[in-house]
């Protein structure tokens, strides 16, 4: 095999791909590299000249100082060449349109490592699905990273563990060393399944609590709300060959508690504003940021549907997206269904 290189290249420079990519320079001058590579792809020219001139992201993370050794460029391309690693930092439904340039420029050594939680509308693919088909990316150079991991706290150093998932565990040792530094803690494991549509399934839930923060409710609603859809995510992960113990770890309960828990969180926010009244159109306006579980819930309904899963919360957050159920109507719903055994099934 080829020599792995050691530039690391971070697609995206919004708020968690730009600490994302302050986590790889600090474990880098942490491990003492020497001069160490690491670059970000911004969108917008401005964000770069920010990052590479001023070593600030004043759109995403305002107030925090990057690393010496970041740069940022526009050039996908030239951000691409010669990179061991490369990670995907922006939405979901923008994924696909990036991977040919990337295809036309991946070094054959290098690792692709996503940090998106969310599925593709209309395939209903993860992110590891569409890098096998669009990258032709053997599994052994995948992996995803992915845990209670809210931008801003990881940016002002507060210490954090995350999961790096691959199906090859040496890819997934490699990324934990570059991640590994004085603030964030990587473990590794097998399990991209599982911790993919963790990932993907807890923006969700995140929505309907924010939403029954909207509302009024109080801390019992909201834990009924995260445990039970934790109940569902297990239902989902299972039925796609995930692991349970997947569910238990930073990936699954630790991520689902940080951000159903934290006013940092896009996706409770955007629930948060469901819930005082304001329209879908009117929650994304106020965000100006990724809410992932808004745009991905139609993707998760309908992979839970063909293969046969009962997913109720996520089911009602896809009609409350659609405009076909009010939140005021939302509690009475889910209530109202048939009695069971508490459990996974
Ligand atoms: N912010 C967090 O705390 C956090 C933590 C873990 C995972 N994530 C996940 O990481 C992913 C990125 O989230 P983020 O928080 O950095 O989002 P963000 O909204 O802060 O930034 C998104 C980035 O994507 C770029 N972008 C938007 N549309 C694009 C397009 N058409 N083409 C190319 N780039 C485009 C934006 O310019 C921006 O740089 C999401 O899937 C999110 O769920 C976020
Ligand atoms: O701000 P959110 O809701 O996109 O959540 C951010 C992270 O995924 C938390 O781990």
């Amino acid at each position: 095999m080829n020599a792995r290189p050691e530039k690391l290249v971070v697609v995206g420079a919004g708020s968690w791909g730009t600490t994302f990519a302050k986590v790889l320079a600090d474990s880098a001058i942490e491990r003492g590299v020497v001069e160490p590579e690491i670059v970000l792809w911004a969108r917008r020219p401005e964000v770069a000249e920010d990052i590479t001139a001023r070593k600030r992201n004043t759109d995403y993370l305002p107030d925090i100082d990057l690393p010496a050794c970041l740069s940022a460029t526009t050039d996908l391309a030239e951000a691409v060449a010669g990179a061991g690693l490369v990670v995907l930092a922006i939405p979901a439904q923008e994924v696909r349109g990036h991977l040919p340039t990337i295809r036309a420029h991946l070094d054959p050594a290098a690792v692709v490592v996503s940090l998106v939680k969310g599925l593709e509308r209309g395939t209903d693919a993860r992110m590891s699905e569409l890098c096998a088909e669009e990258l032709g990316l053997p599994d052994e150079r995948f992996a995803v990273v992915s845990g209670p991991n809210l931008a801003l706290e990881i940016a002002r150093q507060e210490p954090t563990a995350t999961v790096v998932a691959s199906a090859d565990p040496a890819t997934a040792e490699w990324i934990a060393v570059r991640t590994s530094g004085p603030y964030f803690r990587p473990y590794t494991n097998t399990d991209v399944t599982g911790v993919e549509i963790c990932g993907v399934v807890k923006n969700v839930i995140a929505l309907a609590v924010g939403i029954c923060d909207g509302l009024g409710y109080g801390d019992n609603s909201k834990a009924s709300v995260i445990t039970r859809g934790l109940a569902e995510t297990a239902r989902l992960v299972e039925s796609l060959g995930g692991q349970a113990e997947t569910l238990a770890g930073l990936a699954g309960l630790g991520d689902l508690v940080a951000t159903c828990a934290s006013p940092l969180s896009r996706n409770r926010t955007a629930g948060r504003h469901l819930g005082q009244g304001l329209s879908v159109e009117e929650a994304t306006a106020r965000l100006k940021q990724t809410a992932e579980g808004m745009k991905s819930v139609s993707a998760v309904v309908d992979l839970a549907r063909r293969h046969g899963v009962e997913m109720p919360i996520s089911e009602a957050m896809n009609a409350v997206i659609a405009g076909a159920l009010d939140v005021d109507t939302l509690a009475g719903l889910l209530l109202a269904r048939d009695l069971k055994p508490e459990g996974r099934s």
